[in-house]
Order: structure tokens, then C-alpha cells, then sequence
């Protein structure tokens, strides 16, 4: 621990203990969330933009991780899923090339000889969970025989030190864990293995581990950083966890003075209140009492889930919400008065779950015009049921967009991105990924249908938060850039054309 105080110290951090939180993250310097600057160059009459990141707080390699293969294959160094070749001896594992395997290779070289022994059945049973618990173990004896190092922010005493919740967890998901503990122990056959202690790793996983994203957030595969790990939860957060590769990068979206708490999201944070601390006390064993959560049962949050996850007026010139009458028979309009028929509301529920279910059955199968039909038809209904600003209508034109993207249909994808824009920003605050990524994909649209200007009002907007959450330095916004200058000196010249006619 003191190793670890040390070297965080020296990044400006600190661990502390709080005793509603366990172990926290605590800034002993300032931090900040990236600003423009622009510095005016009079030889040259001109003003040069800087475009500043977020500062990194810290950034880990993951003590342990794995690709996700459940969709596509990947490779185990890099996670590209081009010119892969699977590990001969083993069969499991997947590379891109010779420099991924090699780096890999202290490692895979025990995991080969251990997952090579499996029966088949066996292996079908090898989830990314269980192969990431067994990578876990290895990398352990590995420091532990010195063949590959340890340092104060790698070492496995930082995995011990990790909170497992064990007291809290249900028995159904106890006994869960001690049969993938079993199965581990069978992998590994290693006599000292202790089942209640692979157990317990699990649990741990549950709550430590993170999800590798790539820049646009697709998952990747699955890390344990010990140090990012130290980092709670709000729903409100001042910073975000990205990746590049299996770096895990945490950067400052909002000034952080010294001695406050570094705080990330575990969780999408659109949903109301009551969905956002369900899915904490599922995952994560824990209330959270952040700015956001302390409003739950005040009329102001009550009206935002309203909108976000409940119904909208039968009026459709209304932008009122619904609450439950009295006798919990109807819902009534707090902008109008107007009463709406629950059995009514409850029927159209029914027939978009219904069609739900068929329209992503036809979309996992690549039926994509089918499945754009099948959306198309949830909007209507959707549109008749729901609020205007609802995640549900959000959340199938955001498939939609995705669709029409593979049907080419490109100025339909642009329309209902744009659809979804101003629910993201009510739900995200104004710095976040996907609020920037969401811009990135309609500046794109619209350069790639010839609104050029539109598009370079959208890049820009794209651009005001990516460079903070993604950095400045990545090949992601770089290319970004790129675009933008693209956009620009197309309508410089789009000007110059019209002037000279
Ligand atoms: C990834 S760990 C974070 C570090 C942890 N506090 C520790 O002591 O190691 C996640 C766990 O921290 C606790 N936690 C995280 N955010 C919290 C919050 N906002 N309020 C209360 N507990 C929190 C919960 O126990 C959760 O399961």
C-alpha cells in the first residue's frame, strides 16, 4: 500500500477510506477538463487553435484480460479481427500476426498447455469469464516465479486489496461462481488451488472488472485494473474511462480541484433514477447517494422518468408527462389534464413487445430491410404511446440508425440521428462520449450528403468533446481532424466557386 501511495502521489493522487464507499480515489492537485486555446500569431496574422484534452488522470495496462469471441473472433494482443490465425496447440486462442503472438507468449505458453488438455465439451464451457479467471492465476505465478516483473501498480496484493462483496451476494449466484471456480480448478489442476478463494475472485471480477471499448465504445473484451479499479461511482461523474488497445486511460471531463474525489460512471446513466441504482445494486452491491440519486422522490425526478421511461399525452401538440391517477386506473396528462385509458396504453405496450421480439430476431439474422420495416412500425407505435424525449423511442431510432447505415440508406440514417441528438443531450451532460460520438456520426452523414456546412457545425460540436474524453493524441481524433479540415476547405473552395461565377 505505501508502494502504491507513492507512486500515485506522484500523479497527483491519493487513496483514501470512506466508510459509506470502502477505498477511494482523491486528487492531491488539480485537474483539468481540457480548454481551447488559441494563441494569435501576429507575424502571420493569424489565430492558431489548440484543441486541449481532458488531463489523464491515470492510465493502467490490465493486470489480466481477454478478447470478447462470443460475436467475432479477435486477437488476443491487439483485438483486430483481420488476418487472424488461431493458436494451433490449443485451438482457442486467436492472433493477427507474429508481434501479438510473441507478446503474448510468457502467458499463452502456460494457458496453451492447460486449455490443450480440455475435452471438447469442456471447452465449449471456456467463457470469457472463466478464460480471463485462469489468465488471472497465471500472470500470479508468473510474478510470483519472477518471470515477468511486478511493480507498484502491478502486482497481485492490488487484486487481494480488490472488494468482493462475498457476505452480500445471493446464494443462486454463490453456487453460480463455485461451479465456474470448479471448472478454473480443472483447467489449471494445479494442487494448491483453493475453490472458496477462486470464489471469491469471481465475485470480485463482478465488480472490478471493465469492459474494453474501442474509441466509438464497442466492446472489445474484458480487463482487471487494479489501480482504475480503486475509482467509485456517480452517476454524475467528473471523469471518464476510455481504452486504447488494452490501455485503460481515465480523463478529466470537468475541472477537478485538489482533494475532490475521482469519480466515473459503471453504469449507462440515461435511464431514470429508480433503473440507474437497480442496475448498481445488481451489479455492484451498492446505493448511490451522487447529486443525481439524492433527488429520487422529488417532483423534479419524478417528471424526468416520467418522460424518460413512461407514457406521453394522447394529444400529440402536448409535450405534458403522465402520472397514475389516484385510483392507479388511468394515467393524466400534468400539462393538459387529459386522462388516459391504462388498458389502452398497457394494449400498445404489449404489440411493440411483441413486435420487438420479431424485429430482432430478423436483425440478428441480417434481414436488414425486414427489420427497418419492423422498427419503422415500433416508431409509429412508440410515437402513440410514448413521450417525445423517451429513451424507448431513442433507443429504436437508434437502431434504426445503425440499419440504415448497412442498408446504405444514408440520407434515412442522417434523419434519425438527428432524431436522437436532442434526447442526448437532455440525458448526458454536456462532455460525454456518447453525446460526441453521436455528433461524430451525423457530421459524417451529412459530409458524406454534401452539407457541408452543416457538417462542419456538427464535426465542431463532435469535436468540443471527443478531443476532452478521447484525448488529443489518438489516431480516433486525429481522423476527426482531419475531416474537419476537410469540411472546411471544401466550403472555402464551395465559396471561391461562387464568387468567381
Ligand atoms: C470498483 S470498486 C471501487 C473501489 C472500492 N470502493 C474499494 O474499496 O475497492 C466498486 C465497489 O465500490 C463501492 N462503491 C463504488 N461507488 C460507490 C458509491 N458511489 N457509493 C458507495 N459505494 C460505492 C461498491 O461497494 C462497489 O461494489
Amino acid at each position: 500500500m505505501a508502494d502504491l501511495q507513492s507512486a500515485l502521489a506522484a500523479r497527483g493522487l491519493t487513496v483514501f477510506t470512506l466508510p459509506d464507499k470502502g477505498r477511494c480515489l482523491v486528487s492531491s492537485r488539480d485537474f483539468s477538463s481540457g480548454s481551447l486555446s488559441t494563441i494569435s500569431n501576429a507575424e502571420e496574422h493569424e489565430m492558431r487553435i489548440f484543441y486541449m484534452a481532458g488531463d489523464v488522470i491515470i492510465s493502467q495496462e490490465p493486470y489480466a484480460y481477454v478478447s470478447n469471441n462470443s460475436s467475432d473472433s479477435r486477437c488476443e494482443g491487439c483485438f483486430s479481427s483481420i488476418n487472424l490465425k488461431k493458436c494451433s496447440a490449443c485451438q482457442v486462442v486467436w492472433y493477427c500476426g507474429s508481434t501479438c503472438q510473441k507478446s503474448d507468449w510468457k502467458l499463452h505458453r502456460l494457458e496453451c498447455q492447460a486449455l490443450a488438455q480440455l475435452s471438447n465439451d469442456r471447452r465449449k464451457l471456456l467463457t470469457p469469464s472463466i478464460r480471463l479467471m485462469v489468465r488471472l492465476y497465471l500472470r500470479r505465478k508468473l510474478q510470483s516465479e519472477q518471470v515477468i516483473p511486478t511493480t507498484a501498480t502491478d502486482n497481485y496484493d492490488l487484486v487481494e486489496a480488490l472488494v468482493d462483496h462475498m457476505s452480500d451476494i445471493d446464494e443462486q449466484q454463490l453456487v453460480l461462481y463455485a461451479q465456474m471456480a470448479n471448472l478454473v480448478n480443472l483447467i489449471l489442476k494445479w494442487p494448491e488451488m483453493n475453490i472458496k478463494d477462486i470464489t471469491g475472485n469471481f465475485s470480485k471480477l463482478a465488480c472490478n472488472a471493465h469492459t474494453i471499448c474501442d474509441s466509438e465504445l464497442r466492446p472489445l473484451g474484458t480487463g482487471l485494473y487494479p489501480v482504475v479499479s480503486i475509482i467509485n461511482h456517480s452517476c454524475l461523474p467528473n471523469s471518464v474511462l476510455v481504452f486504447e488497445g488494452s490501455l485503460a486511460v481515465v480523463r478529466a471531463v470537468q475541472p477537478i480541484p485538489r482533494g475532490n474525489e475521482i469519480l466515473i460512471s459503471y453504469i449507462e446513466t440515461a435511464g431514470s433514477t429508480m433503473t440507474r441504482q437497480k442496475a448498481l445494486k445488481e451489479q455492484y452491491l451498492f446505493t448511490c447517494a451522487c447529486p443525481r440519486c439524492l433527488k429520487v422522490g422529488l417532483y423534479e425526478d419524478i417528471q424526468e422518468s416520467a418522460i424518460l421511461e413512461g407514457y406521453g399525452c394522447e394529444d400529440d401538440k402536448c409535450r405534458g408527462f403522465l402520472l397514475r391517477d389516484s385510483d392507479d386506473k388511468a394515467f393524466v396528462c400534468q400539462q393538459c389534464g387529459l386522462v388516459r385509458n391504462k388498458d389502452e396504453v398497457k394494449k400498445i405496450a404489449r404489440e411493440v413487445k411483441l413486435m420487438s421480439d420479431k424485429a430482432s430476431t430478423s436483425l440478428s439474422s441480417g434481414y436488414y430491410l425486414e427489420a427497418s420495416n419492423m422498427y419503422k412500425a415500433i416508431e409509429q407505435l412508440q410515437l402513440k404511446m410514448c413521450h417525445s424525449l423517451s429513451l424507448n423511442l431513442m433507443r429504436t431510432r437508434e437502431t434504426l440508425l445503425k440499419i440504415l447505415m448497412e442498408l446504405k440508406d444514408w440520407r434515412g440514417a442522417l434523419m434519425y440521428c438527428r432524431l436522437t441528438i436532442p434526447i442526448y443531450q437532455r440525458v448526458y451532460p454536456r462532455i460525454h462520449p456518447l453525446l460526441g460520438l453521436q455528433y461524430y456520426t451525423c457530421g459524417k452523414l451529412e459530409w458524406l450528403l454534401g452539407e457541408t456546412e452543416n457538417a462542419i457545425k456538427t464535426l465542431t460540436n463532435a469535436l468540443d468533446i471527443l478531443r476532452i474524453t478521447h484525448g488529443t493524441n489518438t489516431s480516433f481524433t486525429r481522423d476527426l481532424l482531419i475531416k474537419l479540415e476537410e469540411a472546411h476547405a471544401e466550403a472555402s473552395y464551395k465559396l471561391s466557386s461562387n464568387d468567381d461565377q
